[in-house]
């Protein structure tokens, strides 16, 4: 399998995505913003970072770069699109995800570890137990995910809730921190599961994910 990891200028967590796939031993390559095809590629990675300098909000410049185009025709075709932190931001721009992040509502940069629990399985997480508490970090000020009660649960519903916080850092509707879209091809995330590969940085949690992103999975597992 190989990845892009997306290039923003901004971006700053792309070496930690890099080595993410490097470490599930896949190939990947970085793409720059300014491209146009995702053609050979079987995943692609959205890293954390200040896009643009977050201008106007975290992520609203970003959805109009050249990539995002060929991004969405890629989700449109079924493959795996992963967002994190910054990149979970240019997905619900990009409306490739529902809902929108909004300024923490203590209005802080928060950057800690962070408790969250595996809500559903899907292709990003089926090698998790349900219910299962991960130890992940978060390092945001836009962070605070915000839907209206009918997306709320058509989320619900669509068993499209992948992570919630057990100790909300940022007033999150309903303590959510990662959501898929209704195929449950795309996920976006505010922990950085990139960032949780090693025991040496206090917490591999993350590991688990990308393994799952390459490991065979039927819907409703
Ligand atoms: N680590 C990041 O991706 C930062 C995310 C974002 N720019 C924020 O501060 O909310």
């Amino acid at each position: 399998m190989k990845f892009a990891v997306i290039r923003f200028p901004g971006s700053n967590c792309d070496r930690d995505m890099y080595n993410a796939a490097k470490k599930i031993d896949c190939e990947v390559e970085y793409v720059d913003y300014r491209k146009t095809s995702l053609e050979g590629f079987d995943g692609v990675l959205i890293p954390g970072g200040f896009s643009f300098g977050d201008y106007l909000r975290s992520g609203a410049m970003a959805k109009v770069a050249p990539i995002m185009d060929e991004i969405k025709r890629f989700a449109d075709e079924g493959k795996l699109v992963l967002g994190v932190c910054n990149g979970f931001q240019v997905l619900t721009e990009a409306r490739l995800l529902p809902g929108a992040l909004i300024h923490n509502d203590h209005h802080q940069f928060i950057c800690r570890n962070d408790s969250i629990r595996v809500n559903n399985h899907s292709q990003f997480t089926h090698l998790y137990d349900i219910g299962e508490d991960l130890t992940i970090p978060i390092a945001h000020g836009e962070g605070h995910y915000y839907c209206d009660d009918e997306t709320y649960q058509s989320l619900v519903d669509n068993h499209q809730i992948m992570f919630t916080y057990n100790d909300n850092p940022n007033g999150s509707y309903k303590d959510i921190a990662g959501i898929t879209n209704e195929q449950g091809n795309v996920l976006g995330m505010m922990p950085h599961p990139e960032r949780a590969l090693d025991q040496l940085l206090s917490t591999d949690d993350g590991l688990k994910l990308f393994q799952s992103m390459i490991t065979p999975y039927e819907k409703g597992e």
